[in-house]
């Protein structure tokens, strides 16, 4: 966390936690090979993360059934075993690349997708605040 993404003095904002979160949960559409939009993003606030402190985030997919994926991730101060200050449970929804191209900049999704490196072409439109 750094200083940029402070709300409170010393302190995270809560709408840069949920970014966090919901980018975590992103990238698991990625690796399920599906093009997905967040439908419902549920955010628990159980501690606070202090600007300076490390934030570790996991996700995990929880269920499919047809377009709708489920999943959940949870962020942890210091590290892989600190203790849990901020979780989320989520909906995708699956949708075809026109959501994008329809509703968004069809030029940067086409040069997005017609650039052959895979790895820059996944994280294309990755959000690093
Ligand atoms: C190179 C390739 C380029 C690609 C670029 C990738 C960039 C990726 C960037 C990712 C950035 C990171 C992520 C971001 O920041 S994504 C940005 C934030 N999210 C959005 O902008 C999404 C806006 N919403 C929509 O576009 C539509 O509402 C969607 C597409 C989600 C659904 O509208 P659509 O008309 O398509 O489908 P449907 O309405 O028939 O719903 C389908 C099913 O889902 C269920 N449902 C829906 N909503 C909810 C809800 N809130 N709670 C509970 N359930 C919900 C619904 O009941 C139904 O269930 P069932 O009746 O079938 O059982």
């Amino acid at each position: 966390m750094r200083p940029a993404h402070q709300g409170a003095p010393g302190l995270a904002h809560g709408g840069v936690l949920a970014t966090a979160l919901d980018e975590t949960l992103g990238s698991l559409n990625w690796l399920l090979r599906t093009i997905a939009v967040t439908g419902r993003l549920e955010t628990d606030f159980r501690r606070p993360v202090p600007v300076g402190s490390v934030l570790h985030l996991e996700a995990e997919v929880t269920a499919v059934a047809g377009r709708k994926i489920y999943s959940t991730a949870t962020g942890r101060l210091g590290g892989p075993e600190g203790p849990v200050a901020v979780r989320a449970d989520a909906l995708f929804v699956e949708v075809k690349v026109d959501h994008f191209i329809d509703n968004g900049r069809p030029e940067e999704i086409r040069v997005a997708m017609n650039d052959p490196d895979q790895i820059r072409r996944a994280r294309a439109f990755e959000v690093n605040p």
